[in-house]
């Protein structure tokens, strides 16, 4: 069996507890011989800058490029907050995004059965919803320059960030929703705001365009991105891929994270471009949900979104399909037990914290590549 690289980069708050579980995880997949990772770890946010000075050191950077994939917890807390901009934690995962190329971030939004009960919306509107959100990861007003805050002199600041899209980045992230839809249900919702926005009305041609000229078997939509939020919410079932820009993109996912129940359920993997010569991406996993600084220490984030991220990985980076299923059917069947975190506990379930959460997934894993 081949040895894959994994670099480990928990970051702070929630991030390291939710990453020791799928360490052990990852421990557990070695020692049975159903897998062989080389893991390393390093520091990355708030925790690198108390360190060494910066979000995300340069030789840590050179491990993450020569690494198979990427695990990352989750970055930033209140602590950092007065360090200089470029070194805030939240520039360590920007510049992992950049340098590795990851324009392609999968946000898969799924409601386990168990959970029907857990989200703030009605059953019968989120009852075995999978949707997928494809959020354009390296472009838009994240990166784009002028990004500065100006003084004007009569007391007056003036603050700027830049939208901006080429072609060629649109293109990309149409075609990986395209392909993407196609292994699904077929129906891609693109969404923008060309009615407001420059960058909107490029989008909007340009996904058309990719749409007409290679994937015309599939079905388009366009929706406003304001408009899309409320139809998430509204009858969230309606969609299937949905395909979108780097800021909508984050917030409809926060979005979305709602309808399964909790932020910490949902996973995401971060994918560069296929290299013709190897035919492999540089990839990064995270879950969807920050450092959570409110809950940070106490032991009770639910690291459900970690561990999923990690069965996204054994998926898209290593091809371990039946792992990656054996692990969510895991996930599911704890959920089905009851065993429940805080944050997505009802009524007559067993409240755990993080370490018997990610125990008892471990566990429910065992069973389940042993069935
Ligand atoms: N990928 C990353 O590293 C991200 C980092 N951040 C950073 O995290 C810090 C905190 O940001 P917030 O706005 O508070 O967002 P957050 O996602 O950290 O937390 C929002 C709310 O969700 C809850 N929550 C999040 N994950 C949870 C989990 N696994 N289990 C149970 N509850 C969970 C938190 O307790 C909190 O009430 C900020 O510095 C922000 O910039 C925010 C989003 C993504
Ligand atoms: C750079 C991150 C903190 C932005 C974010 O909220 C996310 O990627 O989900
Ligand atoms: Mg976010």
């Amino acid at each position: 069996m081949n040895t894959s690289k994994l670099l480990l980069l928990p970051g702070d708050g929630i991030g390291p507890e939710a990453m020791a579980e799928v360490e052990k995880i990852v421990g557990f997949m070695n020692d049975e011989g159903v897998a062989s990772f080389a893991t390393e770890k390093a520091l990355v946010g708030g925790s690198a800058y108390d360190a060494h000075g910066e979000a995300i050191a340069d030789a840590d950077m050179e491990t993450a490029l020569a690494a198979d994939a990427v695990l990352f917890g989750a970055v930033g807390g209140p602590k950092w907050d007065s360090v200089p901009y470029d070194q805030r934690p939240e520039a360590g995962l920007l510049r992992l995004r950049k340098d590795l190329k990851l324009f392609a971030n999968l946000r898969p939004a799924i409601c386990y059965p168990a959970l029907a009960d857990a989200s703030s919306l009605k059953p019968e509107i989120i009852e075995g919803l999978d949707i997928l959100i494809l959020r354009e990861l390296t472009g838009g007003v994240y990166f784009g320059e002028p990004k500065e805050i100006i003084d004007l002199g009569n007391g007056q600041k003036r603050g700027i960030d830049t939208q901006v899209y080429d072609t060629y980045e649109i293109e990309r992230i149409a075609r990986a929703a395209f392909e993407l839809a196609r292994t699904r249900r077929g129906k891609v919702t693109s969404m923008e705001k060309r009615n407001v926005m420059k960058s909107g009305v490029l989008w909007n041609e340009v996904v058309t365009r990719v749409h007409r000229e290679e994937f015309s078997d599939l079905q388009l939509e366009h929706m406003l991105a304001d408009a899309g939020g409320m139809q998430l919410v509204r009858a969230p079932k309606q969609f299937d891929v949905i395909v979108t820009d780097n800021l909508f993109g984050d917030m409809l996912s926060d979005i979305a994270a709602m309808l399964t129940g909790s932020l910490g359920m949902l996973p995401s993997a971060s994918l560069g471009a296929e290299d013709p010569a190897t035919g492999k991406r540089k990839a990064l996993y995270e879950p969807v949900h920050g450092s959570a600084p409110d809950i940070a220490g106490q032991g009770v984030a639910n690291p459900i979104a970690m561990i999923a991220s990690f069965a996204m990985c054994l998926r898209y980076s290593f091809q371990k399909v039946r792992e990656a299923d054996a692990l969510e059917a895991a996930i599911a069947e704890v959920l089905e037990k009851g065993i429940r975190t805080p944050d997505i506990m009802a009524p007559g379930a067993t409240r755990v914290g993080t370490v018997e959460m990610g125990a008892a997934i471990r566990s429910a894993f065992r069973g389940k590549l042993a069935a």
